[in-house]
């Protein structure tokens, strides 16, 4: 059964943003904890769940999770979901020049969320992906999609093509479904 309310674990204020905003326009109610979860290594799915199970554990009831990664095709997907440390390493404006000496600019933003019931309930994973170039320095402002940069669309069009946009799309398919 898919619930009513959402308690969203994150410690990111942007994803909190993003997530709220779309989800106003839903009858679901959106709570959520500012927790730092350990996240595992593996792939995108294993370290999405895995959070997920680690949330619904800390809190002991139902949760949500989101986790971001960006793969660079040149990179065999890498950093993937390690991006969060390359920014914090580099620093945004740097973080472009990763890709300095490849021709291939081409990227893939990746968003997963997982729900999970409670402890101990498998959780279901929602995922968007969004296919763009990465061309100056930021996330948002790197970011081009058919000619704008993430941080050029107005919000309201970045939620519509964005990674995490899509994503949440398939979540708010699933509550209209169950509730
Ligand atoms: O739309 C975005 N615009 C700008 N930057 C973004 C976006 N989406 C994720 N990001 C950054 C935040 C973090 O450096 C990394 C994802 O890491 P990730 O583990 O998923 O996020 P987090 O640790 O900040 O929050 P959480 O507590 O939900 O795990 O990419
Ligand atoms: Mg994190």
């Amino acid at each position: 059964m898919a619930p009513k309310e959402l308690n969203f674990i994150t410690g990111n204020k942007n994803k909190l943003a993003e997530v709220q905003a779309i989800l106003s326009a839903t009858p679901v109610k959106l709570q959520s904890q500012a927790i730092d979860l350990p996240e595992l290594q593996g792939t995108i799915e294993e370290i999405s769940t895995d959070k997920a199970r680690r949330a619904a554990e800390t809190v002991q009831g139902p949760v949500l999770v989101e986790d971001t990664c960006l793969c660079f095709n040149a990179f065999n997907e890498l950093p993937g979901p390690y991006v969060k440390w390359f920014l914090e390493a580099l620093g945004v404006a740097q973080f472009h020049k990763l890709l300095a000496g490849f021709d291939d600019k081409s990227a893939q933003a990746v968003c997963t969320f997982a729900y999970c019931e409670g402890p101990g309930h498998e959780p279901i994973v929602f995922q968007g992906r969004t296919d763009a170039d990465l061309i100056h320095a930021g996330w948002d402002a790197c970011f081009e999609y058919q000619g704008q940069t993430y941080a050029e669309m107005p919000k309201e069009e970045k939620n519509k093509i964005s990674h995490r946009g899509r994503a949440l799309e398939k979540l708010v398919e699933w509550l209209k479904q169950e509730v």
